[in-house]
Parts: C-alpha cells; structure tokens; sequence
C-alpha cells in the first residue's frame, strides 16, 4: 500500500511530537511514525530525563529502591499515555506504529507490529529518531550477562550491590549520586586522566571530594582491558586490576539512530559519527528533509530537540529568522547531589580564549537557604566582561542550581548587564538570592 503525504514525522521524540501539534494547528495533515509503543514522547519521558530524574530525587528522599521504580513506572506510563492521546486523538495527525525506512529521497517504508508494510510518498520528511547507547568494543563487554544500559538500570528489582559504571560522563556520574543513594556501592571507571574535564579545576575538585566523600569510588585514566562476565580487568598507572561486578552499567556516550534508516537509498548525507549532516536551517542533503534532535548530532539535551523545533517551524511559517547558528548559549545541568550548571564561558574557557574577565565567586555555605536545606556543598562562579558588564559565563554547584541558571541564561540572552541580577529583588529564602551577594562589587 502506498499513501502521499504532506508531511511525514519519523520519532515521537520532543521535537516531532511538538511539531506534529504546529503542523495540525496550522490546518495541515501529518502522519507520525513511531516504531515502539513504549516510546510515544520519545526518550526524555519513558527512558531518559524525567524516570532519572524521579529516580534521583526518590533516592534523596530515602524511598527504597523498588518503590521508587514502581513510581516512575507510574509515572512514565501516565506520561507516555498523555502523550499518544495528545497527538491521536487530534483529526489532522495519524500516529503509525512502525519502524520506518527510507526507500528513496521522500519514499518512506513503515513495517509494522504484524509484519506488513506501508509505503509513504512524502512532500516534506522530518526526521526525530534520536540516539541510543553507544557499546564500546571492549572484549567480553558484549557478551556479559551482567551488562546494562540506563534502561535496564532503571528497571532492576533491586539495586545492585556493587555497581559499576564505564563512563564518568552525564548518565555515569548521574547513576552513580542516584545508586549510592540507595545503597549500592558504586565504582566509575573512566578512561579520561581528567574528572569533567569540560569544567574549572577548583569545580571538578569539589565535585570530585564530594562523591568521594559519599564512598563513590571513581577511578580516571582506566584503559579496561577485558570484561569476564562480572570480572573487569583493567590497567591503571601501568597496573593491572581486577573488580567484580553485580551490574555493569555502561555509558560511554549515545550514538544517533541512523544506522537502520536505510539512508543508503537516499542523498541524505552523515558525517563520521553516523549523524545526519543539517545546514543552519536543519534540512539535510535533500531538500525539504530535515533532521531534529539527537539524530542530527551536537548537544544532546531534551530543549536542544525542541528548540530544533522551533527552526523548523520559523523556516515553515515564520520569519525564516531563527537559525541553527543563532543558538549560541545552551546551559545544562548535571543532576548531582547537588546538581551541577553551566551556562557560557568559565574560568579555563575564558583564559584558553584569551577573553578578559572579572570573576565573581561566592561559596554556597554562606547562602541561607542552603543552611535551610542542610546542603551546604558547592561554589557559585560567575565570569564578567569588565569593559561591558555583561555576563559572560557561570558555574553553579550548588542545590537548586537547575534552576538559578535559568535566570543567568535569561539575562545573558538579553544582555543585561550584571547589575541587574546583582539589584534584583528576590524572594526569600531562595538560592537565586545568592545573586544579591555572590555578585557584589
Ligand atoms: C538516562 C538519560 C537521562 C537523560 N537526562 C536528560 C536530562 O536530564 N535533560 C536533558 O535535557 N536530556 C537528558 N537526556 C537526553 C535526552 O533524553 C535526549 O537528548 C532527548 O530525549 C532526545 O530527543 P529526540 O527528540 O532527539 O529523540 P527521542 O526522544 O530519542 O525520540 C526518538 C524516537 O524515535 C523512535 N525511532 C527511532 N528509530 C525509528 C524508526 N526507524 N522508525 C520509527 N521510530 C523510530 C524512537 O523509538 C524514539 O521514540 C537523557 C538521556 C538519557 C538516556
Ligand atoms: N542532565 C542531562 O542533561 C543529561 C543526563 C544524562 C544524559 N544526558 C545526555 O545523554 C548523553 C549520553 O550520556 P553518557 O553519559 O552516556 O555520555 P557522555 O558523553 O556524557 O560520557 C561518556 C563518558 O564515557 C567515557 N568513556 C568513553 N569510552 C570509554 C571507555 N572505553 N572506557 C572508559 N570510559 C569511557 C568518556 O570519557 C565520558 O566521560 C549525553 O551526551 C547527554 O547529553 C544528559
């Protein structure tokens, strides 16, 4: 069977979902292709973002670990049902269940759950499929039983004794706060010889004592050398070293969901990473194709997909104003305990760069709110331009922190210069305060 369509959405991810709902409030019909009735809503709410999250925060509170995934379960099953109804039970969208493939330039193929297949011809394509765990080759890792990604690590029935974590990066460090949390021991095998190089020494330093301090074993510059189902054998400082695992989580990065696309038969290009290659207005190799989210390769964040959206919707309904390469400031979080944000330039950027600065730094034991809320670990950095006022860049390991730099992003898109911040009237107690005096002269 083949149906021509106007628009053709592959992935139920943050970006495609949100644009199925412009497309049909602009009166046009869109048909969206989503190969797992698990996944309406993408990874951010079913296995990504939100469960970690609810996890995190359930593991703060002390609720036992098989609660807490009996929770999130709740949780992402309420989720991903609002979410199917959101787009289905509109006129103009038709949701397939189905794992599409390109057959040419606008041909797509759907197989579906039974085993048939439906082919649609379509005048634009949008491509949402996002990305999934990238497996490092590492002997024997493939084939232990003892193996998980964060899918399964937020499934398990009990949490393991002894975790451990390949990767020290977004998802190891997150998993490895959340599973101390609930008693395991966890160990971090990384094979970088910096901790978050990405971050300002004194940063890393603290957030490094911190989780050690939590008995969070992490061990940098490990070259693993071979995984004997739960036994992992690795060099470190010229030594050989053997641990044994109950789990071994692996998160050594998310490669995009390209490879069975079958991209082959088409012009749409991708680069070495197997992402696919957009131009500043995310359409890739053939025109009216375009790639949003993970998919498309660069930061990979839930807001980074939706903002995709918001290119797209520009270069089809608005000004054709908002580019790819005006997206200059993205801050992330990092959900530690206590979390970890970042906005802009810091330290060690500012001076590789050659950039003047004038740092503000305030510690956050001296914030009332954090003596609230018994957590008085971490430093709020804040970079400043001397000759502009404007902020340049910040650094916040501190409760609550996810949400502060929300605030410094705001004022740094609209140039405000710092003083703004510093005036501002605040509630209290809050941690924003803390810009009262963290950023006095
Ligand atoms: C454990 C974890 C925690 C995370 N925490 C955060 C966080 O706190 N904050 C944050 O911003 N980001 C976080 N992320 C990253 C974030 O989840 C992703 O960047 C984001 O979900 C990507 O969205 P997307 O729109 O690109 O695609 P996705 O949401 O991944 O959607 C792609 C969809 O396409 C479907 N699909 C794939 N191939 C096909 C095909 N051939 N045919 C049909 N359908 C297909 C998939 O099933 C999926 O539903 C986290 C990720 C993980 C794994
Ligand atoms: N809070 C958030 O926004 C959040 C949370 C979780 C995930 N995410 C997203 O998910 C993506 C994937 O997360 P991730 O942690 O898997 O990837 P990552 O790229 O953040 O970290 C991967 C880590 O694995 C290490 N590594 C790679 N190969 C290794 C090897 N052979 N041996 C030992 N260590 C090795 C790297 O040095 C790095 O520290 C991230 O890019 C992030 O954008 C975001």
């Amino acid at each position: 069977m083949e149906y021509q369509v106007k628009n053709l959405i592959i992935g139920f991810g943050k970006g495609g979902k949100t644009l199925a709902g412009k497309l049909a409030n602009q009166g046009e019909p869109v048909v969206i292709i989503e190969k797992s009735n698990q996944m309406y809503g993408g990874t951010c709410i079913n296995v990504g973002c939100l469960p970690s999250k609810k996890l995190i925060l359930q593991g703060e509170q002390q609720v036992p670990f098989p609660e807490a995934v009996h929770d999130k379960n709740q949780m992402t099953s309420f989720l991903r049902d609002k979410n199917y109804h959101l787009l289905a039970d509109q006129d103009l969208i038709t949701v397939i269940d189905g794992k599409a493939r390109f057959l040419a330039d606008h041909l797509v193929e759907v197989l579906q759950p039974d085993g048939s297949k439906i082919n649609y011809q379509a005048e634009r394509i949008f491509i949402n499929t996002g990305s999934t765990p990238f497996m490092v080759p590492i002997p024997g890792l493939a084939a232990s039983k003892y193996r998980i990604d964060s899918t399964q690590a937020m499934d398990l029935t009990k949490a393991p004794q002894h975790l451990v974590i390949i990767g020290g990066g977004y998802i190891g460090l997150e998993f490895a706060s959340m599973f101390q949390h609930y008693g395991s021991k966890v160990t971090v095998l990384d094979h970088n010889n910096v901790f978050i190089p990405r971050e300002d020494r004194d940063v890393a330093d603290a957030v490094y004592h911190d989780m050690i301090a939590e008995k969070i074993d992490i061990k940098m510059n490990v070259l693993i050398k071979k995984v004997n189902q739960d036994i992992i054998t690795f060099e470190q400082d010229g030594k050989l070293h053997t641990i044994t695992a109950d789990k071994i989580l692996v998160a050594t990065g998310r490669r995009p969901n390209t490879a069975e696309l079958g991209l082959e038969n088409t012009n749409i290009a991708t680069d070495q990473t197997g992402s696919i290659v957009v131009a500043d207005d995310l359409q890739t190799t053939v025109p009216s194709v375009w790639a949003l989210g993970d998919v498309k390769g660069g930061p990979q964040f839930t807001y980074i997909s939706l903002d995709d959206q918001r290119i797209v919707v520009d270069q089809l309904f608005g000004k054709k104003e908002y580019k790819l390469s005006d997206r200059t400031l993205v801050p992330y979080s990092v959900f530690l305990t206590p979390p970890l944000s970042r906005i802009g330039l810091n330290e060690q950027d500012a001076k590789a760069q050659g950039i003047e600065y004038k740092l503000f730094k305030l510690a956050v034991a001296a914030i009332p709110k954090a003596r609230v809320m018994n957590e008085t670990r971490g430093i709020f950095k804040i970079l400043v331009d001397p000759k502009t006022d404007l902020i340049l860049g910040a650094t916040i390991y501190a409760v609550e922190s996810h949400e502060v730099i929300n605030l410094i992003t705001l004022a740094m898109q609209n140039n405000l210069p710092y003083q703004i911040l510093r005036d501002q009237i605040y509630t209290h107690p809050t941690m924003t305060e803390a810009l009262n005096d963290v950023l006095k002269d």
